[in-house]
């Protein structure tokens, strides 16, 4: 991260609810993997894209194989996911839905049911601790892999969800939308829906997912990831429009991922203003702080000074974002008291 945000935005209490684990991995985090795997020769700029830089989306994808070579024990997994924590409770964050692909390694004896355990321990751990952030975790399918991983990926997540005490909560669809396609994850995907596994699915992330969108949004998804070419003026349509909006879907944007990944021309052509005027529930997430370099205070702060929002417009959006958690009820409404005993400081 270059730049810190304004002092508001730090400390606005915030929720996260698109954040890919490897992804969120810091300058700092990334140079203890480094000095750990010196013989692998990587180098900080082959694993973040800083302000000003463009990637294409092809671009990105080899930024996470660059970083998951760095991460491939229990140990690294163990210290990546604390630190993960441990920063987006420093930058105010009072809830976070961390996703993550479970991944077998061979060379280390990694397995995925041990991958998912040591992300949970990282984040018991730092409540032990005293950590003041609330996390959950969404288990998530790349959509690369195909129907067999996906449905086994499921039932991991089934597994986890009965017993953990509610830390796991849901799935994540995700990986490069320029591989595979959601009709061969939809058995899946339903399975999961009916075992009570929330979705947060990445939606038409890239122009040339009009008929998966249509045949996902059926399920429907509790939420979706990005959602860039669902309206009309971008060569969406207003049926898919008319679905989300209907369902009620909320959507979690990312702006500087968008800009970064070349998916939205500039900030101020982001969609976030499309779905904000028409008062959809509408998230400001960060997708990779890591790899695109920026953190929740930053993305706030870029989408009130892009769209001239007050700060009492972003506080209500920050607030509002508390119902699109996949959170218990009890939860929920825990935060909200956070919210009102927080505010006289962040408006002092
Ligand atoms: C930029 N937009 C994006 N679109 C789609 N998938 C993305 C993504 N950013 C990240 N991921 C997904 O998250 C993985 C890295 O974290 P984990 O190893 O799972 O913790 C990537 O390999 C990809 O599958
Ligand atoms: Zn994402």
């Amino acid at each position: 991260m270059e730049k810190q945000a304004d002092i508001f935005y730090r400390e606005l209490p915030k929720v996260e609810l698109h954040a890919h684990l490897n992804g969120s991995v810091s300058f700092q985090t990334i140079e203890k993997l480094i000095a750990r795997k010196p013989h692998l020769n990587i180098e900080h700029n082959m694993t973040a894209i800083r302000n000003g830089q463009r990637r294409t989306m092809d671009e990105c994808f080899r930024v996470f194989k660059v970083i998951h070579q760095l991460v491939d024990t229990e140990e690294d997994i163990f210290m990546v996911a604390k630190d993960v924590v441990n920063e987006f409770a420093a930058d105010g964050v009072k809830y976070l839905e961390l996703r993550s692909t479970p991944r077998e390694e061979i060379k280390t004896g990694l397995t995925k049911r041990r991958y998912v355990e040591t992300v949970l321990e990282a984040v018991k751990q730092c409540k032990g601790d005293g950590v003041d952030i609330d996390v959950r975790f969404l288990v998530a399918i790349d959509r690369r892999n195909g129907t067999e991983v996906a449905m086994e990926t499921v039932k991991l997540a089934e597994d986890f969800m009965l017993s953990t005490d509610g830390l796991v909560v849901g799935l994540d669809l995700s990986g490069d939308p320029t591989v595979g396609h959601g009709r061969d994850l939809l058995p899946a995907l339903v399975r999961a829906k009916n075992c009570g596994l929330k979705l947060a699915l990445h939606l038409s992330e890239v122009p040339s997912q009009l008929e998966e969108t249509e045949l996902l949004l059926t399920l429907p998804p509790d939420r979706i990831g990005h959602g860039t070419f669902l309206h009309p003026d971008v060569g969406g349509s207003q049926t898919l429009v008319d679905a989300v909006v209907k369902n009620n879907i909320p959507l979690e944007l990312c702006l500087t991922s968008n800009v970064k990944g070349q998916t939205v021309p500039c900030y101020s052509e982001h969609h976030f203003k499309f779905w904000y005027q028409m008062g959809h529930p509408s998230v400001i997430c960060t997708d990779d702080k890591g790899v695109f370099s920026t953190d929740l205070s930053q993305e706030y702060e870029l989408a009130a000074t892009t769209f001239g929002l007050s700060h009492e417009d972003v506080w209500k959006l920050s607030q509002q974002a508390i119902d699109c958690t996949f959170a218990p009820e009890t939860l929920k409404q825990q935060l909200k008291q956070r919210w009102i005993d927080l505010r006289p400081r962040v408006f002092r």
